[in-house]
Formats: structure tokens, C-alpha cells, sequence
């Protein structure tokens, strides 16, 4: 079972190409499914859930997003992921429909996650966003929380961007929450989408359990999605490069407790 799905482009209307789209059909993930979609200026998408629910992050461009009875105009921050500017969100409850209408270029991803439970529509501004530096030496990174444990207006979905320099590390020393064990630790599937700067750069991605019957270390490039169903999932960012990700998380409770590797958490106390 590969962990990595490599960008795709198809353009499933005219002016609207999927980058990504992994779900319950094709990945072995049973709380977390992303699309990743590019549109043209002018160009929509529209869609029905079933029983899921969304999250509608505006990576790129300005885009207008209905969903039931609610519109919001022009939503989206930044022209690229990069510009490291909180984007806007919509948070859209399970069985409603919602539609995007790109008003510029615009890159939009939807993070799903099966639910039966109906929170309300709600734009999520990014100036809301809680914006945390993380780490010393070389595994700074910054984080833009979109939707964490602690904002309760989801079921399910927890959503969080990360930006890691050339030369450093992320979603490290190792954790996993993958055990069903709270309050020590939550069990959370996990979806990275990956970009890369300047685009022609990679990150290696190991993903791994304690008795290593999983064990795969990646190559991941620009727009690659990576699955984490279990397991410990640190990022290593070759130096030259920056590396942007956004984590999709869910699980049978919206709570994010992890769980350091033993052997590598004195990484974190060091003086
Ligand atoms: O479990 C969460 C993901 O691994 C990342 O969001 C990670 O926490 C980001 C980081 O702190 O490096």
C-alpha cells in the first residue's frame, strides 16, 4: 500500500482540473478525503454532500462560496500558499450543497470527513487563525491553526497549515496519534497535502509504526498528498527549499493528543 499519491491534473469541466481526490475508494482512510482543485477566473464547481462534512480552504485566489443558504464574496487571502498570509475557510455542515465561484485564478481544497452530525455553515476568516512558531535549532516551523480541537465548530475535522524553511524539520522529533487512548493520547487519521518552493523541490516524508510493519519513507514534490492512517510521520526539508503543508486530521473524537517517540523526545528538551 503506497502512502504517496502523486498530483494529478485533470480538468473534470471545462476551466476546472483536479489535482487530487483521495477518499474511502481509493486510499484506505476511513475519518479523512481531500479534493484539491485549480480553477480558472470565472469558472465554478459545484457539489452535494452525502453524509460528510467539509472544509473549504481557499489556498490561492479569490473565490465566492456558497453553501446552503449563505454566501460568501471574494473569500482567500493570498495568491499563493507562500505569501504565508491566514487564508479564509468555510466550514460547510454534512447533506448541504455549496458551490465556488473563482473570481480570479483560484486553488481550493476540500477536506471531508463522514459525519451525520449537522454543525452550522460558518466562514472561518483567516485573521482569526492561531498562529504558533514552533521549534529550535533545526526543526523550526510555523503553524496556522484554520480549525483546532478548540474551536468547536465541527464535528469531526480539524484543519492546520505548516511552514517549514530549507533545512529544517516539521511534525517532529516523531509522534503518532493513532491510539484510541485519551487523554493521553487520540486516535487521528491524517491527510498531508504538500507545496513546494520553488516548485521543482521535495520533502522526505517517513511514515512509521512502533514495530515498523509500517514503514515507508517518501520523496514527496510539489502537490503530492500523503496519507497517515497510523503511525509516526516526520518531515525532513531539504536545504535550498521551503515546505508548505496542510494537514486534514479526524478521528472518533475531535481532540488532538499525541504521542512523542520515546527514543526520539529528547529532541524537545534540549537546552
Ligand atoms: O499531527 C499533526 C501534524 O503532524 C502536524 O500538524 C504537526 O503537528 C506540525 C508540527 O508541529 O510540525
Amino acid at each position: 500500500m503506497s502512502l504517496l499519491y502523486p498530483k494529478q491534473n485533470q480538468e473534470i469541466q471545462p476551466g476546472v482540473h483536479l489535482i487530487q481526490d483521495v477518499n474511502a475508494t481509493n486510499s484506505p482512510m476511513k475519518y479523512t478525503a481531500v479534493k484539491v482543485l485549480e480553477l480558472d477566473a470565472q469558472r465554478s464547481f459545484a457539489e452535494t454532500l452525502g453524509n460528510f462534512e467539509a472544509g473549504i480552504v481557499i489556498l490561492a485566489g479569490k473565490v465566492t462560496v456558497t453553501a446552503g443558504d449563505q454566501r460568501f464574496e471574494g473569500i482567500g487571502q493570498r495568491q499563493s500558499v507562500f505569501d504565508k498570509i491566514p487564508t479564509d475557510s468555510v466550514y460547510v455542515g454534512t447533506g448541504l450543497s455549496f458551490k465556488l465561484a473563482a473570481q480570479t485564478t483560484a486553488k481550493v481544497l476540500i477536506a471531508y470527513s463522514p459525519t451525520t452530525t449537522s454543525f452550522p455553515v460558518r466562514l472561518i476568516k483567516g485573521d482569526i487563525h492561531q498562529i504558533e512558531h514552533r521549534g529550535r535549532y533545526q526543526n523550526k516551523r510555523l503553524v496556522q491553526n484554520i480549525l483546532p480541537d478548540d474551536l468547536p465548530f465541527a464535528d469531526k475535522l480539524l484543519l492546520v497549515e505548516v511552514y517549514t524553511d530549507s533545512g529544517n524539520w516539521s511534525s517532529y522529533p516523531p509522534h503518532r496519534h493513532d491510539h484510541d487512548n485519551l487523554p493521553t493520547e487520540s486516535l487521528l487519521e491524517e491527510i498531508y497535502y504538500h507545496e513546494m518552493q520553488p516548485k521543482q523541490g521535495f520533502v522526505f516524508q517517513r511514515v512509521y509504526t512502533d514495530d515498523l510493519s509500517l514503514n515507508e519513507t517518501m520523496a514527496v514534490q510539489n502537490q503530492d498528498v500523503v496519507i497517515v492512517p497510523k503511525g509516526y510521520h516526520p518531515v525532513g526539508v531539504p536545504d535550498g527549499y521551503d515546505s508548505y503543508y496542510l494537514n486534514i486530521m479526524a478521528g472518533p473524537i475531535r481532540v488532538w493528543h499525541f504521542h512523542n517517540a520515546p527514543e526520539h523526545a529528547w529532541i524537545i528538551d534540549r537546552k
